[in-house]
């Protein structure tokens, strides 16, 4: 039996699956209503005899503006299951990105891949569909990130994951996801993404007929440190930018069977699974503030100069995932969205720079504006801490002698960026296995050549 909100879910299509709105807020949702105990959350005599299970997304004594937890009401507690035996199935999973390590080829180099497929992605789900391709730092002591593709074909059943390493932000290119989580599913399409944090379970299936080989593809941005927020809106007020009602949480969904379940935890690194013979997804009813949830980068507000200039990206970010030092991220997410370019006198493309952070971007609909091509739906790029980079010599000519009038930078392009504080460590996957990498990817520059009129000595 599955419910939610009390109606059984087999039926229901991922695009009529119902949510809560709000980003870090308190939420509440029973799938059979009077679940959730009326004083305290962990009465001697819980409704329906379900047990309660405490969720800490954060420790305990955090201050209350940080601290995330969620309370679960469910028919067993996961803590009853057969001992944890490693997972056979992923060979390439890459946590930990010491430049000692045989699976580390770090490079300052500039890098464009193009779009992003895994060998056998057919037969694969998305544990298996899994590419590392660089990152910073170590699961163990909690900071750092990983930067990850997938691309699968195979839905994963009764398998579950649980990723004790870090949270996910998980963003489709091809291929609409149905999430599973202990908390509900989330419908995730292209143009969508979704977090699922630290210790939850979930599980992720392409939805049928969503993409033309029937694969998912795209990409993945584990945090080893905190979780995301909402940056500061500073001058610019309280509204804008990714908007907190635009976040949508699930809303409980349960399953109650005695078949065989595999659970996969990602923890320091590799992966491990148990088996138990019931659903994960057992959870009849939650209250708290931390719950997956995800957000339609349609809804993003771009703000943007009208006056003259081409600002920071940092105007772009949707969510940050803050360092200990103020305004430095461990990665921030950030999405270019279709938006009037109107600055006058101004080179609007991305100027050149040489950035202190590291820029990995990738590419999920429509066209670039500091590339006019070769940066394509699927494909990413890698600027890694101080590499020189910009608008490709084509972009440089034509935004140096365009006819500044206001136009829209394409109705549909979307392109993101996870640029992080630290050195991006590359896999040797990614650098010298996957095929992928465009190997003429620096001659995007050679053409500017020396147009200054300050004459020759
Ligand atoms: O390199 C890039 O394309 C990302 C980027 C975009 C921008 O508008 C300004 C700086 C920057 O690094
Ligand atoms: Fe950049």
């Amino acid at each position: 039996m599955g419910a939610q909100n009390g109606s059984t879910t087999t039926s229901t299509k991922p695009e009529d699956l119902k949510y809560q709105n709000g980003f870090g807020n308190w939420q509440e949702s029973e799938a059979v209503p009077g679940s959730i105990p009326e004083r305290g959350y962990a009465p001697q005599k819980v409704p329906h005899n379900l047990y309660t299970e405490c969720l800490s997304g954060t420790a305990f004594t955090v201050p209350r503006d940080h601290n995330q937890r969620a309370w679960l009401y469910r028919l067993q507690p996961s803590a009853g299951h057969e001992p944890f035996v490693p997972y056979k199935g992923h060979e390439s999973i890459v946590s930990s990105f010491y430049h000692f390590l045989p699976e580390i080829e770090p490079t300052p180099q500039q890098l464009r891949w193009d779009p992003l497929t895994v060998k056998g992605a057919k037969d694969k789900n998305f544990i298996d569909g899994i590419r590392t391709i660089g990152g910073a730092g170590d699961p163990q002591m909690k900071d750092g990130l990983a930067i990850h593709c997938y691309n699968f074909g195979k839905n994963m059943g009764n398998t579950s994951l649980y990723n004790s390493d870090g949270d996910y932000l998980i963003v489709p290119v091809t291929g609409d996801l149905l999430v599973t989580t202990e908390f509900g599913k989330l419908h995730v399409p292209s143009k969508f993404f979704c977090v699922v944090q630290r210790g939850i379970k979930f599980k992720v299936d392409v939805v049928e007929g969503t993409s033309e080989d029937g694969l998912a593809q795209g990409f993945i941005l584990e945090i080893y440190k905190g979780h995301f927020v909402i940056p500061e809106l500073g001058p610019i007020g309280s509204n804008g930018l990714a908007n907190a009602k635009d976040f949508q949480t699930p809303v409980a969904y349960y399953e109650d069977n005695d078949e065989e379940h595999i659970v996969v935890n990602k923890f320091s690194g590799k992966f491990f699974q148990f088996k138990q013979n019931r659903s994960p997804f057992d959870v009849v009813a939650f209250s708290g503030n931390y719950i997956p949830y995800r957000y339609d980068l349609r809804k993003f507000n771009v703000m943007g100069s009208v006056s003259y200039d081409h600002p920071d990206p940092s105007i772009h970010t949707v969510l940050t995932c803050v360092s200990d030092v103020p305004g430095v991220a461990v990665a921030d997410f950030v999405v270019f969205a279709p938006r009037w370019m109107v600055m006058e006198d101004t080179f609007r493309p991305p100027w050149f720079h040489r950035n202190v952070m590291s820029e990995f971007m990738g590419n999920i609909c429509g066209t670039y504006d500091a590339k006019a091509e070769g940066f394509m739906p699927g494909g990413a790029s890698l600027h890694n801490m101080n590499t020189p980079h910009g608008p490709d010599a084509d972009t440089y000519k034509k935004a140096t002698t365009a006819d500044l009038k206001p136009h829209k930078l394409s109705d549909d392009s979307y392109a993101f960026m996870f640029e992080t504080c630290y050195q991006v460590a590359t896999t040797k996957w990614a650098v010298s296995e996957c095929g992928k990498v465009q190997p003429d990817y620096y001659k995007a520059w050679a053409g500017l050549e020396r147009i200054s009129t300050i004459p020759r000595p």
